[in-house]
């Protein structure tokens, strides 16, 4: 089983603390969610799971992993599959950006043949296969992202507020494809303001506030009552 631990943990930006923590990790077959402020720090710390950025002190450790090539400096780099808000799409077709990802997957050519096109039919992006990436909507960007990643089968998957630009037919879509990740043992970061289809997933809570992250199993009381809370609040704020 694979899994990603981050012990001892203090992020900063100059001199501002971000946050401080003792011990976190995510795991195969571990679902939760990231709920926080804006600003509070959800994207930096997926980053860090994903060794995209670097933490002002202690450590973080990838464990179970086949090795990295040689070539690759940061060990981390690679392990967890990273999905920005705003995904990065590659200059060129829907279909050149789904196969993109056809060298980096452990799964033989025909298991990426069929799960290619399987993702094509979830996620309902037939009509667009010759489209440019760069013209897609908002939402068809992401659905387009996670049916990217869902053909990789990734052992850990970091969403960060996945459902933002969806509409309701986008979002059940992704959670079709969601739900089939968890079931295959995929462990899940993901970050929502929000409750919504895809958090309703996650078994714990990750909570950050007051520049420490809190994790608490997601029914518990303390878990809903903050989740409550900020639902209030971002109704009340719009
Ligand atoms: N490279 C950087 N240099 C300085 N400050 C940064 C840098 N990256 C992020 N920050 C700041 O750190 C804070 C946390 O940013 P982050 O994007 O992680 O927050 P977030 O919780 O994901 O926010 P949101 O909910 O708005 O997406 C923000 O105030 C941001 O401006």
């Amino acid at each position: 089983m694979v899994k990603v631990t981050a012990n001892n943990i203090e992020m900063r930006f100059g001199s501002r603390l971000l946050y401080r923590f003792d011990s976190l990790s995510i795991a195969q077959q571990q679902t939760v969610h990231l709920q926080g402020d804006n600003g509070s720090g959800k994207t930096t710390l997926m980053k860090l799971f994903a060794g995209l950025q670097t933490p002002t002190s202690g450590r973080i450790q990838a464990h179970g992993f086949s090795s990295s090539p040689w070539w690759r400096r940061n060990p981390l780099l690679g392990k967890a599959v990273y999905l920005h808000q705003h995904p990065y799409l590659f200059d060129g077709s829907v279909a050149y950006n789904l196969n993109y990802v056809q060298p980096f997957c452990e799964l033989s050519t025909q298991e990426i043949r069929q799960r290619t096109s399987s993702a094509i039919e979830m996620a309902q992006l037939g009509p667009l296969m010759q489209q440019q990436a760069a013209s897609l909507s908002g939402g068809e960007r992401q659905r387009l992202a996670i049916a990217r990643a869902w053909v990789m089968r990734p052992k850990l998957l970091m969403l960060d507020e996945p459902t933002s630009n969806m509409d309701i037919l986008s979002q059940q879509l992704v959670l079709t494809m969601i739900s089939d990740l968890k079931t295959q043992g995929t462990g899940m970061l993901i970050s929502s303001h929000q409750s919504c289809s895809l958090t309703s997933l996650c078994e714990q809570s990750w909570q950050i506030e007051q520049q420490q992250i809190m994790a608490t199993d997601a029914a518990s009381p303390i878990a809903r009552l903050n989740q409550h809370k900020r639902e209030l609040h971002y109704v009340t704020a719009n």
